[in-house]
């Protein structure tokens, strides 16, 4: 079925639905990953962004149980080259077009994705309109420039969750509370406690928490310090997650409050709350960075990653001198990571936690653990 791509600054692409009748805005953006389009598309950090696929095959090893980031997909829309209608691995459950329809997702394929990307990568990211509605794609176009735009866009309320939760390993289960205070798991006396601030988290991240034997009670992004204090955990972790960090106003305030008390660490959106609450600023990066082969250098051990990374912004720290910056990203020179000078705080941009993408930076979990269990930062 025919579809357009319709850009806000009058460029159009015509191509085909491979999910059937419908239409979809939101940021046009690509993503140069080989694969990963599974844990890309359930990542909620994602929501609002229609994303590109650079890699012209898409959907070959199908859809399955396993490689999922939350529990439904946040993308509007997949733009690829070309979808693979019959999947072949021995973990593919479903393939990518079923996949996508049973969630209500549109996909486009049969368009220049190189050309697409090009485009963006000149431009910068801007908002866009699929559909197959009988429209002229000069009234696509209309519509994709009245989209809001995610300069100032505050998506986490789409994403978090509206009440505390623990991770059992394979997803969410509610927190036992105690009129408006959630309690700890039980048994967990005497373990490292870890509350964990979720702003749209992708699971792998629980995942890695959890494997560093750190008990962990999730909660949404607004929860307030004076619970936390009664809550007493040896650490507070900061979520990634959707949208412009700059509009996340009263995260900002309660993370201000939690550098003074307790070790904090975070990733990506966590990342960027972190270095705005101590008084830094967020810009808006011309494309992002979405893919699975950045590379970061760990100014600690001097080593360099290949990183698994997802962010439409940055942050600039470098008019506080009580941070020290850690990481950097050798494809443009910007922030990847920071440390504070003396009080027990880390964050970086890209994600260790990989889901999709390389390990090499899953030493962050172990780094964060130690933290949390020494104060310091090592
Ligand atoms: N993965 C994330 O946490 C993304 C953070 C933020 N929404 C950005 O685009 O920069």
């Amino acid at each position: 079925m025919k579809a357009i791509l319709a850009l806000e600054d009058g460029t159009w692409f015509a191509g085909q639905s491979f999910t059937g009748p419908g239409e979809a805005g939101g940021e046009v953006i690509f993503n140069t990953g080989m694969s990963g389009y599974q844990e890309i598309l359930t990542d909620p950090s994602y929501y609002g962004q229609m994303v590109c696929m650079t890699y012209p095959l898409i959907g070959n090893y199908g859809v399955n149980l396993e490689d999922v980031e939350s529990s439904r997909i946040h993308c509007p829309a997949l733009i690829v080259k070309e979808c693979c209608k019959e999947p072949s691995n021995w973990r593919s459950k479903e393939s990518l077009p079923d996949y996508l329809k049973r969630h209500g997702i549109m996909g486009l394929e049969g368009i220049d994705t190189r050309a697409l990307t090009r485009h963006l990568r000149i431009h910068g990211a801007m908002r866009g309109i699929i559909s197959t509605a009988d429209l002229t794609p000069e009234e696509l176009v209309a519509k994709a420039a009245a989209l809001p735009s995610m300069e100032g866009a505050n998506l986490v309320d789409f994403v978090a969750p509206k009440e505390p939760y623990y991770w059992d390993g394979t997803g969410p289960v509610p927190a036992t509370m105690d009129g408006d205070l959630p309690l700890w798991p039980e048994n967990s006396e005497g373990s490292l406690r870890v509350i964990v601030y979720d702003y749209g988290i992708k699971w792998n991240i629980l995942r890695l928490l959890a494997a560093e034997n750190l008990t962990i009670l999730v909660v949404p992004p607004t929860f307030p310090v004076h619970l936390v204090k009664k809550l007493a955990p040896n650490g507070i972790f900061l979520s990634n997650g959707p949208g412009d960090p700059a509009t996340l106003t009263e995260a900002i305030a309660i993370i201000r409050e939690l550098c003074e008390l307790y070790p904090v660490g975070g990733i990506c959106l966590g990342h960027q709350l972190l270095g705005i609450a101590l008084g830094g600023t967020s810009f808006k990066l011309k494309f992002g960075h979405h893919g699975i082969n950045h590379p970061v250098r760990d100014d600690i051990t001097r080593k360099i990653e290949i990183s698994s990374q997802n962010h439409g912004f940055c942050v600039d720290i470098s008019n506080l001198d009580f941070l020290e910056l850690t990481h950097l990203n050798l494809n443009d020179q910007t922030l990847e990571g920071f440390r504070h000078k003396t009080k027990p705080i880390f964050s970086v941009q890209h994600h260790p936690e990989a889901g999709p993408g390389p390990h090499d930076s899953q030493y962050f979990f172990a780094r964060f653990r130690r933290m949390v269990e020494t104060g310091q930062v090592q």
